[in-house]
């Protein structure tokens, strides 16, 4: 695009597919907005998107359709590179009737056809990792980018044959302000008395740690302490059912939850996934947790990433395979009664958390973009 003389630029934040995406773009637009810039989020059709954009109604939102890369010789590939081809010209209008000046891509094969849109267009070009390694999206995004953003210091040498490389931390949504303990509890109608355990998923939920800790639900009675537990979409009824065969346990069972930041601040500890996202807001609200990877994620990132927070501390790396209700009901049990052991993860919980990571993205955008 045209060099910007004026004070505000325009700015395109690809961010579609998942929560770990979106988040961190929203919050990076948030901060944009803020100060005047214009920002359009393009995102995708899939439902977390539309669940995502709704609770952000002062924000721009373009859709595009999802596209995940097929095997190479799969007979979908026709069908792939045809989307392909229509998502470029469409991010090419986008940046034309935007006037956008720089693109950041937040991660996954969504962020490729606006970043390959906008290198074409004359636009600076930036895209977010958020994990501890990349995946092969982001390993191609960064050849069409003037400049690769990783949330974690770990990444950083995953990048090592790109010019231009920064450690910015992994960005989290604005309106995660530090509610008071009270506030929180209130909200979920939980216990201030009793200690509280968080479960979440990541944004669609996670089968592997719903079920074990399904089976996990008499020890936390008998441990007197309350359970929110945040299902995801699809596994929510039955979830759901299997709490109300446990009436004596405090409980409040969501499939998806607006205000994460009182979940947190909720929270004496988390099971969770080790999406890069979720990890650096369970950093931010310095509440430890069990982190059980996806077994399934690309590279295995989720490993890489429960392991920097194993290691510094923080929390507590679980494989899913080896995982059963008596040892996450030992663990838990070790960390909610032994006041020592819960302090010294919030502590390195806080440690390890990314400060201001939205707002020097934010500034980096701007230099480019000026
Ligand atoms: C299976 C898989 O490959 N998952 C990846 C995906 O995770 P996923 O999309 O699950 O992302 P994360 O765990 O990183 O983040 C989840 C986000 O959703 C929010 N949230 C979640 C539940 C809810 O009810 N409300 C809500 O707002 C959380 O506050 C957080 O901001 O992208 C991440 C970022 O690349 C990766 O690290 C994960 O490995």
């Amino acid at each position: 695009m045209k060099k910007n003389n004026s004070k505000s630029i325009h700015v395109l934040i690809a961010c579609g597919g998942t929560g770990g995406h979106l988040f961190p773009g929203i919050a990076v637009a948030e901060v944009l907005s803020a100060r005047g810039h214009d920002v359009t989020l393009l995102i995708s059709e899939k439902k977390i998107d539309s669940i995502a954009a709704s609770g952000h109604k002062d924000l721009r939102f373009e859709k595009m359709p999802f596209l995940a890369m097929p095997k190479p010789w799969s007979p979908k590939m026709i069908g792939f590179l045809s989307g392909l081809w229509k998502g470029m010209k469409q991010c090419r209008k986008i940046i034309k009737d935007h006037e956008v000046d720089v693109v950041l891509g937040m991660g996954g094969f969504t962020s490729f056809a606006p970043l390959y849109a906008g290198r074409k267009e004359g636009c600076r070009t930036m895209i977010h990792e958020s994990n501890a390694i990349p995946g092969k999206a982001n390993k191609l995004n960064a050849k069409y980018s003037d400049i690769v953003l990783c949330g974690l210091e770990a990444c950083k040498e995953h990048f090592s044959k790109h010019g231009d490389v920064r450690v910015v931390g992994t960005p989290i949504r604005s309106n995660m302000r530090q509610n008071s303990k009270e506030d929180a509890h209130a909200f979920f109608k939980l216990d201030p008395k009793k200690k509280t355990l968080l479960i979440m998923g990541g944004s669609q939920g996670a089968r592997g740690v719903n079920r074990v800790v399904g089976m996990t639900l008499e020890q936390f009675e008998r441990m007197g302490i309350q359970v929110l537990h945040i299902a995801g979409p699809t596994d929510y009824e039955e979830v759901r059912d299997v709490y109300a065969k446990h009436p004596l346990l405090p409980q409040h069972v969501a499939a998806f939850c607006h205000r994460m930041d009182l979940a947190y601040r909720a929270a004496d500890l988390a099971i969770a996934r080790s999406g890069a996202s979720s990890m650096s807001e369970l950093a931010y609200f310095g509440v430890p947790s069990l982190l059980v990877p996806y077994p399934f994620a690309a590279e295995d990132h989720q490993t890489r990433n429960a392991e920097i927070f194993d290691k510094a501390g923080a929390a507590k790396l679980l494989v899913e395979k080896d995982l059963n209700a008596d040892i996450l009901a030992d663990t838990v049990r070790s960390i909610l009664t032994n006041n020592k052991n819960a302090e010294a993860m919030k502590r390195a919980a806080n440690k390890v958390a990314a400060r201001n990571a939205a707002e020097k993205i934010a500034d980096l955008v701007v230099k480019e973009g000026k």
